[in-house]
């Protein structure tokens, strides 16, 4: 009999899925084969968005929902200079701390590097990136979207950057739980701060190591509207169709979403 679908806490005891995650996804910039375009495609388009002046140099940056990555940051890292990223799983966590430690165990991230130091065309090199990005990391902390205080009990002072990727619609098991998650995330950016999202549009489920997990099927009609009722302007979403939707078995969205906002200057 199949395995019933993960979700919520199943997170925590799916111990082996951290390392199948990357194994499976994230291996090269291009992500898995079945998925068509997909990392590079948000590598591409984060790249943009911190190259666009919207994020003063020094800023502080919250990553919610980190898994075991770090794809999500290099770009950011040229303008953040202090990243928390805030994960749900101890094991994780532990990934990301192996990579800042450099553990030698720690998973391979130099194609994703050197992909963005190409992009970055005035960076002198991918190992430039790497170190600017390990020392921006001063934080790896538990987080819980679906609670009240997903943070509890650290307490931070507001930070001029959201980001999160692929973790909104893994967590939330519906429209209501999603729209609380960004209302109770929007509370640590500051007036006026950047909210950067990459997201999957009406996917059901993704295999990891063998296990499915629940996402739950959302589009760009509804994010918008979370985010205008959280409180956001100058709501710039995109949206690019799945490139191999029709051979795909390890997962199922139609396309992926790439959104910025700001949070309005008056709480
Ligand atoms: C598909 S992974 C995305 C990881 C990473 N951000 C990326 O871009 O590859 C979904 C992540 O959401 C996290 N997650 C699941 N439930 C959560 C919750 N209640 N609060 C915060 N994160 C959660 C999982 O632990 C996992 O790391």
């Amino acid at each position: 009999m199949a395995a019933p679908i993960q979700k919520g806490s199943d997170y925590h005891r799916t111990f082996e899925t951290t390392k199948a995650f990357l194994e499976e996804y994230l291996v090269a910039p291009e992500g898995h084969d079945d998925e068509g375009d997909f990392t590079n495609l948000i590598l591409k388009e984060f790249h943009k968005i911190f190259q666009s002046g919207r994020v003063s140099p020094g800023s502080r940056l919250l990553d919610v929902g980190s898994g075991p990555t770090i794809y999500q940051l290099m770009s950011a890292s040229k303008f953040c200079t202090e990243i928390v990223c805030a994960e749900y799983t101890q094991d994780n966590r532990a990934e990301i701390e192996k990579w800042v430690k450099e553990d030698p165990d720690m998973h391979d991230w130099t194609p994703f590097f050197t992909f963005v130091a190409d992009l970055e065309e005035d960076s002198s090199s991918w190992e430039a990136v790497q170190s600017r990005l390990r020392k921006a990391i001063k934080e790896v902390i538990p987080c819980d979207v679906t609670k009240d205080d997903p943070f509890a009990p650290r307490q931070y002072q507001q930070f001029d950057v959201l980001t999160t990727t692929l973790c909104l619609e893994a967590a939330c098991p519906d429209r209501e739980s999603y729209s609380a998650a960004v209302r109770r995330i929007t509370r640590l950016l500051k007036p006026g701060g950047t909210f950067v999202l990459a997201g999957v549009t009406n996917q059901t489920f993704y295999s990891v190591g063998g296990y499915e997990f629940f996402t739950l099927p959302i589009d760009r009609n509804f994010m918008r509207e979370v985010f205008e009722k959280a409180g956001y302007v100058d709501i710039d979403i995109k949206w690019f169709p799945a490139t191999n939707a029709e051979n795909n078995s390890v997962s199922n969205f139609d396309g992926i979403v790439v959104l910025h906002a700001r949070k309005a200057d008056t709480e």
